[in-house]
């Protein structure tokens, strides 16, 4: 069942169209992705959904209602992570929790969810002297707080080290795994790769692929890379005719004894593969250091949103 539905959402600023028409459903239960690059209209989408923003037109539904007419409703079913200036840096841990608790008729304990996300140790501890993961830890914790079956977390591992974001993301599959519904906001891909059940992708305001993370990269123009060095001359426009090829490029490597190498890169698809190799042994060329990896969804991101560039 969709707990979130957006249809047709509409939103500009002074005359300008930042949201043109978005469409997308989140299942209960999924952690659902919203990519894109600055200024795609990601986070005016979300603020549509918590009620936060009006939108122009198109409709918003979160477990059936309005978040703008039935605002109250919305706000105890959905939680949303509170952006760091929102939190005084005198506050303790402790105190914040009991504040943002007190918001809810029916909080969660606050006590057990501190356990839960690492944060007994530090409930005395003002926000201030926090590190950038106990912040976050907390954010998660408010977020949490009002038993929510949908909670909303934008660009919640921006600034982390490396440890602390991965340490954000087993809380965020925990988070998931008790039932409660994600949707994330992200710029990493590494992390919407791990995480997301589904991901749009979302660029100059549109929605340009809807799908699960290896969906995506799939539907990308490339989906494999493959790298050799040929053992004797090729046609580089003979590659570029074979079937599912996106892109040739040629750089010399390392001379070795009979002069410079070329190593020829080819963006393609599974397809591609096949077609290099019988191209090759047609030629009786062998491949050196032959590499062939699937791309990521990184590759896949920058192809989807350079299309309209
Ligand atoms: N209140 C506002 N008034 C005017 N323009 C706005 C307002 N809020 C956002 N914008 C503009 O709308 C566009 C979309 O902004 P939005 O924050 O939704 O994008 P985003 O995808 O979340 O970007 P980022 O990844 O940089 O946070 C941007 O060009 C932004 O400058």
């Amino acid at each position: 069942m969709a707990v979130i539905e957006v249809r047709g959402l509409r939103k500009a600023y002074g005359g300008r169209t930042v949201v043109d028409g978005v469409d997308f459903a989140v299942e209960e239960g999924e952690i659902f992705g919203i990519l894109g690059p600055n200024g795609a209209g990601k986070t005016t989408t979300v603020e549509c959904v918590e009620g936060l923003r009006v939108p122009d037109s198109g409709t918003v539904r979160v477990a059936g209602l309005d978040p703008v007419a039935d605002h109250d409703r919305v706000t105890r079913l959905l939680g949303a992570q509170l952006q760091e200036s929102e939190l005084q840096a005198k506050l303790t841990v402790q105190e914040a929790l009991e504040l943002y608790s007190a918001f809810y008729r029916k909080p969660t304990d606050w006590r057990r969810l501190a356990l839960r996300l690492g944060l007994t140790d530090s409930l005395g501890t003002r926000f201030g002297k926090l590190s950038g993961g106990q912040k976050q830890r907390l954010f998660i914790a408010l977020a949490l707080v009002g038993d929510p079956r949908v909670v909303v977390l934008d660009e919640l591992t921006t600034g982390l080290d490396p440890r602390s974001r991965r340490d954000t993301w087993q809380l965020i599959e925990e988070v998931r795994d008790s039932g409660v519904t994600v949707l994330l906001v992200t710029h990493f891909m590494e992390e919407a790769q791990r995480l997301c059940d589904r991901v749009a992708v979302i660029d100059k305001g549109r929605v340009v692929a809807l799908d699960t993370p290896v969906g995506v990269i799939g539907r990308a123009a490339s989906s494999t890379v493959i790298s050799f060095t040929p053992s004797s001359p090729l046609d580089e426009r003979e590659l570029a005719e074979l079937p599912g090829v996106a892109s040739v490029v040629a750089s010399v490597v390392a001379s070795g004894q009979e002069g410079a190498d070329r190593r020829l890169v080819i963006n393609g698809t599974d397809e591609t593969v096949t077609a290099v190799l019988s191209l090759l042994a047609r030629h009786r060329i062998t491949a050196g250091r032959l590499r062939v990896v699937d791309a990521t969804l990184d590759e896949a991101f920058l192809d989807l949103t350079a299309q309209e560039a």
